[in-house]
């Protein structure tokens, strides 16, 4: 059985990481160690065994104890811990959720669905460290992965719709609060049915406005409106949520000496944890929308084609539909007027399950030699 140790379980991710590997019994084919940056001493979960007390997170030689190392603590400590204890010799396998380390040279970004041939060509070749990928980008390329795998994209444009959930559970709560604050000042008239709507409608862009709303984590109000700029900026005028798109699409596919170019705008809207993507698509020749769902949904049991007909895409492609599941619908395929090689697909996929936590378990799972 594999020493496991687990960082930032009790994270957002780390959460429905454990979660998940609790569903699927994960924890009685390996020996797992809870490690902590903040509660040394204090007694773990009990799961996997008794609980025990935690183990400081930059305890090296503890870590080095591990065969592998499983980490959703974020990109800090990634920076802080992960060289030290390489530099120390240890040859363990280290799974990250961090993009601190998703572009390097000695790392994968972890797909299996779609990139497993990668993943198995790097452990033979003695790769140790493994990623998970940025969230829209998995989401993305599990939705669209029968037409990656038969080479049919020339080019993807992904617009996105992004979940509070991304930005972490403060930002979640923050969105919550100002909902809840917006409707508080409408809430008598709503009960009223004679209430006039350019009332209410003025008394809610008010609150908006005022700067009563609390917004420190998103830096301007998001319920009731949208953030059109993810993450840092990057010098092409990109933001840094869009550049990824491009670079860990191509690094999960193999593709980065030829690039397929993936680039669109990415958006912040206000759904707690599902990622949205309205995607237009140039093929390399012209495939019947029949044949183009058929090879979609053939690629993964998780995606699910869903008609291109008002109910379905209504129902179906709705993140109330997809939160708190592994399903990814795909939908809206349909031509474009631009020409036959123009497509365009709708896609829905809960970003801290497969956008983020299920990658990292099947890789742990993988390199337990599949339990
Ligand atoms: N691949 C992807 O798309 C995604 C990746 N991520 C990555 O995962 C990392 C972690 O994100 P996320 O899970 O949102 O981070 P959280 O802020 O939820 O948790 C991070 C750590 O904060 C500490 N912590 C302090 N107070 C609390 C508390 N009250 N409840 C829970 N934990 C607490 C915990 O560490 P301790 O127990 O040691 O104190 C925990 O592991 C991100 O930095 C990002 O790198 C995140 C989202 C999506
Ligand atoms: N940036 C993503 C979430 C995330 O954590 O991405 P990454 O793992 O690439 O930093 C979002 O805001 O929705």
């Amino acid at each position: 059985m594999k020493k496991v140790g687990l960082v930032g379980w009790r994270g957002m991710v780390g959460s429905v990481l454990l979660e998940r590997m609790q569903q699927e019994n994960d924890f009685t084919h390996i020996d797992v160690t809870f490690f902590t940056t903040s509660q040394t001493g204090q007694l773990g979960p009990a799961i996997g065994g008794d609980a025990k007390p935690l183990l400081s997170a930059y305890d090296v030689d503890a870590l080095k104890g591990m065969d592998v190392v499983v980490t959703c603590q974020g990109g800090d400590y990634t920076n802080e811990v992960y060289g030290k204890l390489r530099d120390s010799g240890w040859r363990g396998y280290w799974i990250d959720a961090a993009s601190a380390l998703r572009m390097s040279d000695e790392s994968i970004i972890v797909l299996d669905p779609v990139n497993h041939d990668v993943i198995e060509q790097g452990l033979e070749q003695g790769v140790k460290t493994f990623v998970g990928g940025n969230c829209t980008v998995s989401l993305m390329l599990l939705a669209l992965g029968g037409l990656f795998e038969q080479d049919l994209v020339e080019w993807v444009s992904p617009m996105t719709y992004q979940a509070a959930s991304g930005a972490g559970a403060r930002n979640m709560k923050e969105l919550l609060k100002q909902m809840g604050d917006i409707h508080g000042v409408v809430s008598s008239r709503l009960a009223d049915p004679a209430s006039a709507i350019l009332e209410i409608d003025k008394l809610v862009a008010n609150k908006m406005k005022d700067g009563s709303l609390d917004y420190d984590q998103f830096g301007v109000p998001l319920a009731g409106s949208l953030i059109p700029w993810i993450d840092v900026p990057m010098p092409s005028g990109q933001s840094k949520e869009e550049w990824k798109a491009e670079v860990e699409a191509n690094k999960i596919l193999g593709s980065s000496k030829q690039p397929i170019p993936v680039d669109g705008l990415c958006v912040r809207v206000g759904m707690m944890r599902c990622h949205a993507q309205a995607l237009t698509i140039k093929l390399r020749e012209d495939v019947s929308v029949s044949k183009i769902e058929q090879i979609l949904a053939s690629h993964n049991e998780w995606v699910d084609v869903i008609a291109n007909e008002r109910g379905a895409s209504s129902e179906e492609l709705s993140p109330v539909n997809v939160t708190g599941t592994l399903r990814i619908p795909v939908g809206r395929i349909r031509k474009l007027s631009m020409g036959p090689r123009y497509i365009s697909a709708f896609t829905v996929g809960d970003q801290l399950l497969w956008g983020a936590a299920e990658p990292l378990r099947r890789m742990l799972k993988i390199i337990c030699n599949g339990y």
